[in-house]
């Protein structure tokens, strides 16, 4: 007997109270229904089951096994994984899934209906001419199909795109990498190593980290240099700039770019990499013009000004057909690359240019799809050094690395390249400390140590409250504990000069200077966007707070004092997606508010009128203040922050903190469930890279 339920599909309890005796066969049309349902209740995106429905169309016989595999494929994207492990949606849907504890019943309903085993969903998928299967070690050709599926041992299913952009920069990858790439004239290695780095404070330690990253990253056309906040990712690449500017055959003709995602960090890295290389100039003497250097490489960049993307397309100025006008390139906040920004930057690279990457392998991947520094940096920890790069190291730097970081099979040319930092230099203290304990998945050692600081008093440099009124956040906000800093001290700038009246422009610009300071000393991290303890309520609550005591006057959208972030680039007018800037007065016409943004040393003034992506800033989200630092950040964790609330969050919002961290948490427990919940993408990447290593 066979039996349909329309009417269940409503309530998308698709399987529930059958009839003794009937067996439930939905169709393709009820599929597809239930799928739409599903995206109605917010547990896939109209996306994904509008991409299932694509894939219908064009396949008459297709299963329910291709298009639920479809739509969950296209819901792993929009949550940043590149692909979709065939054998975890067969064997555990709910993780792979993500959906809240309450839908557990509703996917078991589902997951009745669907194959068990990982042969039959593969079955589905080989037979669909919607999917290129491609088996191991063989080219096929791209018939213009919307699915890839990777066909050998632990099977991966791709959207296109994604599974072009993971083989191309895998490719890429493994072409930089590749032993020989790089003649080097040794003794001059080893001599200027030694120059640059004798006075290192890190040969203290046991391996000199940072020399190290030095040596090998001389070695290929690309580096990875990973390490947590302060561990000298600047230091070590200007050394390295130092380095190649010493024993590069063409110095004088070297041409050195910078760039980060976001114009924060390009300005940051430009900023520090600058008073490193003019620190260097008295241990290189007159060997090397540093300053030289600093001149010709001209502003950092965002990536996307870099690779020049234009608005309202997907093409970019720079790609293979024209590349980029560099020979080496340093990127920081590397973490916050996704996987289609890193195929369009190596693809832009010239294949002779050397590409450096800078960041934290531990921090937020972006919110797009792929975690790539986090892949390339899985094995960082332990080195995995071959005996070749050893013996390398051992005569450039004269340093024997201990056999605990030695390969101790088949060693991938990768890590041939990358080196991590691990000495922090600015995070001795409390913060640094709990930042370890969050990074080691020590829950226990993090709630101790924010006890006994919280029971310190509100001076300390930690401070934690969970449970609680969203109106103490608030207060805490505008007011500040123990005088460590708040949006007090940008509510007093912003009244110093209540009535304007600036005898200069010096003077204006100087006010204008002193209050985005005064703003960027505090900022409120959110991990949700939503609700009263999201960055949408909290911002609201401090405006409020702000305007009750009088510090702002909001009589519409812009007022005196609002503080923005940009949302989206917009290089005609010289912002950029996460710039921070500030309504405020201008000198020639005060009764107008122009937007001030500080773009390095530059200030730089928007009308508000051409504004019109930004929002406003008081409270942001942890992915958003990515690159950026201040002097005591404001964890917030909302209760219904749900699978978002993971360790990588945590730590980077507490590695955002310079000298206090506070974290308000809207229900006891989050803090703990967040750091017992590491985030695993999905992807392919190492498995290319492995396979192109051993083919
Ligand atoms: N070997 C060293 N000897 C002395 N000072 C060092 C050394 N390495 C780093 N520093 C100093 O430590 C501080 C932090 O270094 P740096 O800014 O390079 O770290 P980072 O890893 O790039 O930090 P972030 O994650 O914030 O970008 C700087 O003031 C730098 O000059």
């Amino acid at each position: 007997m066979k039996g349909r339920r329309k009417a269940d599909l409503q309530t998308l309890d698709l399987f529930a109270a059958a009839d003794e005796g009937d067996t439930v066969v939905l169709s393709t049309t009820d599929w597809l229904a239930a799928l739409e349902r599903l995206a109605d209740a917010g547990l896939l995106r109209r996306l994904d089951s509008a991409l299932a429905a694509f894939v219908a169309e064009q396949d008459a016989e297709a299963t329910p096994a291709l298009l639920v595999a479809t739509a969950v494929l296209a819901q792993m994207e929009g949550r940043g994984h590149s692909c979709l492990p065939l054998s975890a949606l067969a064997s555990h849907p709910n993780e792979i899934l993500a959906w809240p504890k309450e839908a557990l019943r509703l996917q078991l309903s589902l997951w009745e209906q669907l194959p068990r085993q990982t042969s039959e969903w593969l079955q589905a998928l080989r037979r669909s001419p919607v999917v290129r299967v491609v088996p191991p070690g063989v080219a096929v050709a791209d018939r213009g199909q919307p699915l890839v599926l990777w066909d050998g041992p632990a099977p991966l299913l791709y959207l296109r795109r994604y599974w072009d952009y993971e083989r191309s920069v895998a490719a890429h990858i493994a072409q930089r990498t590749a032993a020989g790439a790089v003649a080097l004239d040794e003794p001059r290695v080893r001599d200027w190593l030694g120059r640059l780095f004798s006075a290192s404070a890190e040969a203290a330690e046991a391996v000199d980290w940072q020399q190290l990253a030095c040596a090998l990253a001389l070695r290929g056309r690309m580096s990875v240099i990973t390490g947590g906040p302060g561990t000298g990712k600047t230091y070590t690449a200007a050394r390295l700039l130092a380095l190649l500017f010493a024993t590069a055959p063409d110095a004088a003709q070297l041409r050195v770019a910078l760039a980060a995602p976001t114009g924060k960090a390009a300005a940051r890295l430009k900023q520090s990499i600058d008073s490193s290389l003019r620190e260097l100039q008295g241990a290189v003497g007159r060997d090397l013009d540093l300053e030289a250097l600093v001149q010709r490489m001209g502003a950092a960049r965002t990536l996307h000004a870099l690779l020049g993307a234009r608005p309202d397309t997907r093409r970019l100025a720079h790609h293979a057909g024209h590349p980029l006008d560099v020979d080496v390139l340093i990127v920081d906040e590397a973490s916050m690359i996704h996987l289609e920004m890193m195929a369009a930057l190596l693809q832009a690279l010239p294949p002779t240019a050397r590409l450096i990457l800078l960041g934290d392998k531990d921090q937020l991947a972006s919110v797009e799809a792929g975690a790539v520094l986090g892949d390339l940096c899985r094995d960082a920890q332990q080195g995995h050094y071959a005996p070749d790069t050893v013996a390398y190291a051992e005569r450039v730097t004269g340093q024997s690395l201990p056999a605990s970081y030695w390969a101790t099979g088949p060693a991938l040319p990768l890590a041939q390249h990358t080196v991590m930092l691990r000495a922090s230099r600015r995070f001795s203290g409390p913060i640094g400390q709990l930042a370890l304990a969050v990074n080691a998945g020590d829950a226990p050692g993090a709630m101790a140590l924010l006890r006994t600081q919280t029971q310190a008093g509100p001076q300390a440099e930690l401070w934690a409250r969970e449970g609680g009124e969203v109106e103490t956040v608030v207060r805490s906000a505008v007011q500040g504990r123990g005088g460590r800093a708040s949006y007090a001290a940008y509510a007093e700038r912003l009244a110093q000069r209540g009535q304007g009246g600036f005898a200069t422009e010096a003077e204006h610009q100087q006010w204008v200077r002193d209050v985005l300071a005064a703003f960027d000393r505090y900022r409120l991290l959110c991990a949700v966007r939503e609700g009263a303890w999201g960055v949408a309520g909290l911002n609201r609550a401090v405006e409020q707070a702000l305007q009750s005591q009088g510090a702002i006057r909001k009589e519409g959208e812009w007022y005196r004092g609002r503080p923005v972030m940009v949302t989206r680039n917009d290089a005609q007018l010289g912002v950029f997606n996460g710039d921070i800037g500030m309504a405020l007065p201008g000198f020639a016409d005060p009764a107008r508010l122009r937007v001030y943004f500080l773009q390095g040393e530059h200030l730089h003034h928007v009308s508000t009128a051409r504004l019109a992506h930004v929002e406003t800033a008081f409270a942001m989200t942890v992915h958003k203040s990515q690159g950026s630092e201040f002097e005591h950040t404001a964890l917030v964790l909302a209760a219904q922050g749900g699978n978002v609330l993971s360790r990588e969050l945590v730590y980077t919002g507490i590695t955002r903190a310079r000298q206090a961290f506070s974290l308000w948490s809207e229900a006891p427990g989050l803090l703990a469930s967040a750091i017992a919940s590491p985030t695993r993408r999905s992807s392919g990447l190492l498995r290319w890279l492995n396979a192109s290593a051993h083919s």
